[in-house]
């Protein structure tokens, strides 16, 4: 790279600088800081805007860039207060770099992919070796893979693109997504990172999370949310030949599939679905209308709750004739894929029975604690992101004269970030360690409950923490693009969270009745 020296980029440092008195009419010729030749430094590297100044007109004008090129120092604070470190990696802008300052070397480095935040707060800290291997390899395979598809399937709307799906089931992904067990047997997990006898609820929630860090969050449903809450119901009840078709083609990515349960007749009340399957001979007859099912536009396979003659059947419908699916338009990206999906006079093979008949409600309420672990996880991942933006955002922002942070009143918010944070991973790092240690069937007994408070707790939590937030990134919170785009987007979002998988309101309640339940009939004061 080529080298200059300070003056020889900056020749005009040499000159006071006076802004009421025009440097440029100093009998002193300048270099580099005219309309046509604009040089500017940030953080050791020569930028050439000689005809980039003009377009950047729109929000800053060329005699202000002159300005910052004759101030004496170099832009790159100026520069951090309004751009995101992004914007320097775009290719149309590397290409401005015409050299480095002599004797200087860059301060402010780019990660590279993988890399582990050093941000205080912006990182759980992790308890085991395995666990922190298989972090940093899933956080590269998401920064290199991942990341450029949901910035783009946020912003256009489009469903994730075959060739990403196939990257996810290459590396087992979505297997993975269904938490440990048998179907990871003879699996190759995020490229042999841990074995799929090692793989716990620790590793899953560590690609739950890292799902979260790109503030896209109509992507993250979109990216297969619909087989994690519909495909554990397959996995669990389904008959061995059912399972041996579905299950290969959904974990390859060959085929799709969504949990098909709510009804705008019937969202929290699961037990009032309007949706019937009547016995037909070796059929079901399906007719209804589901409603808000995310991949609904483009699944292959609905795992759907019926009411049968003494109660509720959850069955596999594939889609076939009479099934149709229409989008519906959402506060988020069109990438999730959400839908009204209408069964009409469908005909489903009975060996597609879910479970027991009439004894789907057990098999959809339990299904539902998964679920909401995820939730909870990807919930928890988004915070700790918007944590680190603000942390990174209180510093580099500076207002009358001094950073962000210097204010008490920022410092506060902040603290109530962290701690929300915090308090929210040590709840969710407990209820994680004891479903390593339980079955299926004493997760649903022990911890249906404790999971519904958690998620509530944690999803206020990020409501509190997206005002906060909001407040502390100010204009900038309010815009798509640029500095407080993570932020907009997690304010406009995070509701999400506390309704999807069940209300804030209907989890408390069920919280509280599960540990009533549970209340020693002889317990006194
Ligand atoms: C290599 C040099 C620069 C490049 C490539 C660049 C590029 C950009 C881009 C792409 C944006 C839009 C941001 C977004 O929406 O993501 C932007 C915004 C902006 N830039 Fe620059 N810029 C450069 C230098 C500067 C300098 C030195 C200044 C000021 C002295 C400046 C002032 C601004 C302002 C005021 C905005 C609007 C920020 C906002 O709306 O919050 N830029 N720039």
């Amino acid at each position: 790279m080529k080298e200059f020296t300070f003056e020889q980029v900056n020749e005009a440092s040499l000159i006071p600088f006076f802004p009421h008195v025009s440097a440029y009419s100093s009998a002193v010729p300048l270099q580099h800081n005219k309309e046509n030749d604009l040089w500017i430094v940030i953080d050791s590297k020569v930028y050439d805007l000689s005809r980039f100044a003009a377009l950047h007109q729109l929000v800053v004008s060329v005699s202000y860039l002159r300005r910052v090129s004759v101030s004496g120092k170099d832009a790159t604070n100026i520069f951090y207060g309004l751009h995101r470190q992004e914007v320097l990696l775009r290719p149309q802008y590397t290409r401005l770099v015409i050299g480095k300052v002599k004797g200087e070397e860059e301060t402010i480095k780019i990660p590279p992919p993988g890399t582990i935040s050093k941000v205080p707060y912006a990182e759980a800290t992790w308890l085991k070796e395995s666990h922190r291997t298989f972090h940093k390899a899933t956080r590269i395979f998401f920064e290199e893979v991942i990341r450029p598809e949901a910035l783009r399937c946020e912003e256009n709307g489009k469903r994730i693109s075959q060739e990403v799906v196939d990257k996810l089931s290459e590396m087992q992904v979505t297997a993975m997504r269904m938490g440990p067990g048998k179907h990871l047997q003879g699996r190759k997990l995020m490229g042999g990172t841990v074995k799929p006898e090692e793989f716990d609820y620790f590793h899953e929630y560590i690609i739950n999370s890292e799902m979260s860090r790109f503030g896209t969050r109509g992507f993250m449903d979109g990216m297969l949310n619909g087989a994690v809450i519909s495909l554990p119901p397959v996995l669990k009840y389904a008959s061995p030949e059912l399972y041996n078709k579905v299950v290969p083609e959904v974990l390859s990515g060959k085929k799709f599939i969504s949990l098909a349960i709510t009804e705008a007749f019937a969202g929290s009340d699961v037990s009032g679905l309007q949706t019937t399957a009547i016995r037909e001979g070796d059929y079901w007859i399906v007719n209804g209308t589901k409603k808000w099912i995310t991949n609904g536009t483009f699944s292959d396979y609905f795992t759907v709750g019926c009411q049968t003659d003494q109660g509720l059947t959850v069955l596999l419908i594939e889609r076939t004739e009479g099934v149709n699916t229409k989008a519906i338009k959402t506060a988020y990206s069109s990438t999730a894929g959400t839908a009204y999906v209408t069964f009409d006079n469908v005909r489903v093979p009975v060996g597609n029975t879910l479970g027991k008949v009439n004894k789907g409600l057990s098999v959809i309420l339990s299904n539902f604690n998964h679920e909401r672990w995820v939730i909870i996880c990807m919930a928890l991942g988004a915070q700790r992101v918007v944590v680190e933006e603000c942390m990174k955002w209180a510093t580099q922002r500076v207002v009358f004269g001094k950073p962000l942070s210097s204010q008490a009143v920022i410092r506060s918010k902040l603290a109530k970030m962290i701690s929300r944070v915090e308090a929210c991973q040590n709840w969710l790092d407990l209820i994680t360690h004891q479903m390593n240690n339980m079955t299926h069937e004493q997760v649903s007994d022990k911890l249906a409950g404790q999971i519904a408070l958690c998620k509530q707790f944690v999803t206020k939590c990020a409501r509190e923490t997206a005002e906060d937030a909001t407040q502390v990134f100010g204009g900038r919170a309010l815009t798509t693009s640029g500095m407080g785009k993570v932020i907009e987007n997690y304010h406009r979002t995070s509701g999400y969270d506390s309704i999807l998988g069940g209300a804030e309101d209907i989890m408390r309640d069920l919280g509280v009745r599960q540990a009533m339940k549970k209340m020693p009939k002889n317990a006194r004061l």
